[in-house]
């Protein structure tokens, strides 16, 4: 079964995205943009450590290994876990953009099972954007690029102003964030443009 709830049609008057000069060059990686971030940070141990990397235009590629700490059911990835990944990869693509975005919405279909073990190959891709509002779908085949495809979703991201995280972050973790002397880290803990 397939199909795209209607908040995730762009409108009439939606325009096509622009990749920021300054994004990183096709084949760059993007690196983590936080170490605690689940989706690719260092510092969480039974997190994705999924890998980013720009593509053409406004495209992200990432990948990720299903671990024994991401199952459901026996020896099989759970869907939780698979959305996170899609998440992680469509929310990267707001660093193509330099935009400030978060996931308002996320549709996600679950096309075949996929075993611990599996690289997943993650393609994502901003198809419009409509003033805050940014839509984009992503893609996760088994093994690579020619693997046969075993998620897909598409989103709904809306731009938020960097005060979305410091008045609704945790005060630990934001001081900390906030109070990094590595400018860079500190910019894009928050998904700003540095
Ligand atoms: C390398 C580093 C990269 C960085 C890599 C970073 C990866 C990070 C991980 C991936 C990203 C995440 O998981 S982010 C974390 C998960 N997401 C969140 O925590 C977001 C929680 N939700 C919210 O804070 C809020 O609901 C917002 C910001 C999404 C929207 O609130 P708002 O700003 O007040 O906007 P609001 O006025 O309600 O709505 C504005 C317009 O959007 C529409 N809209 C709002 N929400 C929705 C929705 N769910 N579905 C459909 N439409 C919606 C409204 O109908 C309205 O349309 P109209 O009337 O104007 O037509």
């Amino acid at each position: 079964m397939s199909g795209t709830s209607s908040t995730l049609r762009p409108p009439a008057d939606a325009v096509a995205p622009v990749r920021h000069p300054d994004a990183p060059a096709p084949g760059e990686p993007l690196g983590s943009h936080y170490e605690h971030c689940f989706g690719c940070g260092g510092a969480q141990t039974h997190g994705l450590n999924l890998a980013a990397r720009a593509g053409e235009g406004v495209k992200i590629i990432a990948e990720f290994t299903v671990q024994a700490a991401h199952q459901g059911a026996p020896g099989l990835a759970h869907g939780g876990v698979l959305a996170s990944a899609l998440d992680e990869t469509l929310g990267s693509l707001n660093w193509l953009l330099r935009t400030i975005a978060v996931t308002g919405r996320l549709e996600t279909d679950f096309v075949r099972p996929v075993p611990v073990d599996t690289v997943l190959y993650l393609e994502a891709e901003v198809t419009a954007v409509a003033g805050r509002k940014i839509y984009s779908t992503a893609t996760g085949r088994i093994g690579g690029p020619a693997g046969p495809v075993a998620v897909r979703a598409d989103a709904l991201f809306l731009e938020v102003k960097v005060d979305h995280f410091i008045d609704n972050g945790r005060e630990e973790e934001i001081q900390a964030a906030m109070s990094d002397p590595d400018q860079l880290r500190r910019a894009r803990a928050f998904e700003v443009n540095p």
